[in-house]
C-alpha cells in the first residue's frame, strides 16, 4: 500500500487520490467533506443529488471497507446551494492495525479536493443515561486515548476549538435540542470495560467511540473546519444493567438513520 512506506509523502498521495477524483467525477472541486459512520449512510441522499459514485478501492490509498456490507463508496453529490459535496463511505477504523496515515487519508484527500469543511459522524456508545439509543449528539471536544497522532515529526498543531463553536451554534440553531458531549477515541476493536467507562466519565468523556479523533487532528492539520457528530446507538458498557448487544446497536442505528440524516442534510444547507 502507498502509505506503507515511511518515505511516502502521504500528502502526496491525498493529492493523487485527489486528482483521480477530480477525474472520475467530472468535479474539479469540492465544497464540503463529510465521512458517513455506522447510522450515518442515508444523509447522502438527503443532501443533495449525487452525481458520481465511485467504488472507494479506484482511488489511490483507500482500500476495500472493512466492515462487510458498508457501501465503500465515494460520492459527489451536488447541493442546492451549487456547492459541492464529497461523501466518503469507506472509512478505514484505527482498529485494522494499518496505521493511522491509513485512517486519516479520507481527510486528507478530502482537503486535496478543495473542501475547507469536513463534517465527521459515526456511531458511538454514550455515557449520559439520558441518551437512548438513536440520539445524535454534537461532538464538542475529544479525548484521544490512542496514544497516536497522525502528526508527525515537529508538527505542533493548535487543537482549541477544533470542534467548530460556529457550526455547532449552527446546528443548534436547526435543532435546539441537540445536546454535545466530549468524544473519546479508544483503540478498540473490542468495547470498554464498565471500569474503562467509568475511567472515561472520571476524565471528562460522556461519548465512547473507536474513530474520529484522529482524523480531527487531520482535517485541522489541514485547516479545514469542522464538525463532529455520533449518533448514540448504545449505552456505553456498565451505564445500564443490560449487556451491550450488536443487534441494539445495529436496530438503533436503522432506526435513527432517516432522522440523522435528514437532520445532517439541514445542517449541510445551511
Ligand atoms: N468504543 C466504542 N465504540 C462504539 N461504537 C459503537 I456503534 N458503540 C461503541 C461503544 O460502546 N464503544
Amino acid at each position: 500500500h502507498p502509505l506503507d512506506d515511511p518515505a511516502t509523502d502521504p500528502f502526496a498521495v491525498a493529492a493523487t487520490a485527489a486528482a483521480e477524483i477530480a477525474l472520475k467525477t467530472g468535479v474539479e472541486h469540492h465544497d464540503i467533506a463529510l465521512t458517513l459512520g455506522s447510522g450515518w449512510g442515508r444523509a447522502a441522499d438527503l443532501i443533495g443529488e449525487t452525481t458520481a459514485t465511485i467504488p472507494a478501492d479506484e482511488i489511490t490509498g483507500f482500500s476495500k471497507p472493512a466492515l462487510v456490507g458498508h457501501p465503500g463508496t465515494i460520492r459527489s453529490v451536488l447541493l442546492p446551494s451549487g456547492k459541492r459535496a464529497l461523501v466518503i463511505g469507506a472509512r478505514t477504523h484505527y482498529y485494522e492495525g494499518h496505521g493511522v496515515r491509513r485512517v486519516v487519508h479520507s481527510v486528507r484527500t478530502a482537503a486535496a479536493t478543495g473542501a475547507t469543511t469536513m463534517i465527521l459522524t459515526n456511531g458511538a456508545g454514550g455515557i449520559r443515561e439520558s441518551w437512548t439509543p438513536g440520539t445524535p449528539v454534537l461532538i464538542r471536544d475529544h479525548i484521544n486515548l490512542t496514544a497516536d497522532s497522525p502528526l508527525e515529526g515537529a508538527t505542533f498543531v493548535d487543537l482549541t476549538d477544533l470542534y467548530s463553536a460556529r457550526l455547532r451554534a449552527i446546528a443548534r440553531q436547526i435543532e435546539p435540542g441537540l445536546d454535545e458531549g466530549v468524544y473519546t477515541q479508544f483503540r478498540g476493536p473490542h468495547y470498554e470495560t464498565p471500569a474503562e467507562v467509568q475511567m472515561a466519565k472520571a476524565i471528562g468523556g460522556h461519548i465512547v467511540g473507536m474513530s474520529t479523533a484522529l482524523e480531527a487532528i487531520a482535517a485541522r492539520q489541514a485547516g479545514m473546519e469542522i464538525l463532529g457528530m455520533s449518533l448514540i446507538t448504545n449505552l456505553a458498557a456498565g451505564i445500564s444493567a443490560t449487556p451491550l448487544s450488536h443487534t441494539e446497536v445495529l436496530e438503533a442505528g436503522a432506526d435513527a438513520e432517516p432522522v440523522i440524516s435528514a437532520l445532517l442534510a439541514r445542517i449541510v444547507a445551511a
